[in-house]
């Protein structure tokens, strides 16, 4: 979960660091339903890994690509210190420049729903 309240679920990491999921996202450029979007990305296999991953938006033609590093907190639970891009689509080239955002996301692990 993020400081914006999107949260999303990560499936099992593969033994390569390669991981999938969906992200529930909790802002939208649209007022649309709120919608699952894919994700999928690496990380490294080590404690405290660097990670990254891509969002391809279904409700919209952006693409946000996230990169940072999973720590241990203070209160000894994981936190993702995350930084990202969000690309949006552009029908112009003339307006490229002013496509790409730039932000800081942090997440912390919700409580594992029980199976
Ligand atoms: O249609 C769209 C397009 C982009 C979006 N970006 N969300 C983000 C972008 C950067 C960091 C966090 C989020 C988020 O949704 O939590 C969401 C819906």
């Amino acid at each position: 979960m993020n400081n914006l309240g999107s949260n999303m679920t990560i499936s099992a990491v593969s033994r390569n660091g390669l991981f999938s999921g969906v992200y529930l996202t909790a802002v939208s450029a649209t007022n649309k339903t709120i919608m699952e979007s894919p994700l999928i990305g690496y990380q490294q296999l080590k404690g405290s890994p660097t990670i990254g991953f891509t969002v391809k938006w279904t409700f919209s033609d952006s693409i946000t690509v996230f990169t940072g590093q999973c720590f241990i907190n203070g209160k000894g639970r994981p936190v993702l210190l995350m930084s990202w891009l969000l690309r949006s689509d552009s029908d112009n080239i003339k307006d490229d420049w002013k496509q790409t955002r730039v932000g800081f996301n942090n997440f912390e692990k919700l409580p594992t729903i029980p199976i």
